[in-house]
């Protein structure tokens, strides 16, 4: 039988990362099950209400064959009112790079976690901000083979790392899970990390 004691419905190396960070064991404490949903915005819907949509839709997708508490999450980079996704090509991370570069954004993660609660969210925003990228980084960058699986087309836990000046927020909701507030969300659903 297994022992875990979350279900998490994300196929995000990093999201196990995080909670791997703070203590639980990858291998017999969660149990990673991705669920596949459709991640294009609605018409006229706000970045906010964008992420809160998909986390509650990771989460719930994902607690339909279990009892296990379930944690579905989503991270989107925003600015100027734009929801960037993942890059598409090269092109496209190029130009979300572009768009990103000598300026601050916002990143917008949402959590939902299912259990004898009920359904419990958290959202936490954090503003990055980016120095001037030179054209020939954004190419050597893309080259990197790190953009092409990351909101925004970077990754502040990578090299990305070389243009970020600083952070106002939460660093680990930026990389996909706000640590701190996911772990008071957890506490709630009675999965305690000091075992
Ligand atoms: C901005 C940023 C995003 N990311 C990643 C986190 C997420 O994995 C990804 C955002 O896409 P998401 O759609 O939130 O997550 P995902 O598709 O990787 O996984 P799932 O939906 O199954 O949970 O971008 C970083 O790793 N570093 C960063 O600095």
């Amino acid at each position: 039988m297994s022992s875990a004691l979350l279900r998490l419905a994300s196929a995000s190396p990093r999201r196990l990362e995080l909670l791997s960070s703070i203590g639980f064991d990858a291998e017999r404490d969660i149990e990673v099950m991705p669920v596949d949903i459709d991640e294009t915005p609605h018409e006229g819907e706000s970045p906010e209400a964008y992420v809160l949509r998909l986390a509650l839709a990771k989460a719930s997708a994902g607690a339909e064959t279990t009892t296990l508490p379930t944690l579905g999450s989503d991270t989107a980079v925003v600015v100027a009112d734009r929801i960037l996704g993942k890059p598409t090509s090269r092109d496209h991370a190029l130009d979300m790079l572009s768009l990103l570069s000598g300026r601050s954004h916002e990143v917008m993660t949402a959590v939902a976690i299912s259990g004898p609660e009920g359904l419990l969210t958290t959202r936490v925003t954090t503003r990055v901000f980016m120095r001037h990228i030179e054209a020939h980084e954004m190419a050597a960058y893309w080259a990197s083979g790190e953009p092409v699986d990351k909101a925004g087309g970077y990754a502040i836990q990578g090299r990305a790392a070389l243009f970020i000046e600083r952070v106002e927020g939460s660093h680990s909701a930026v990389v996909g899970l706000p640590l701190f507030e996911t772990a008071k969300l957890l506490a709630r659903q009675g999965v305690s990390l000091w075992r």
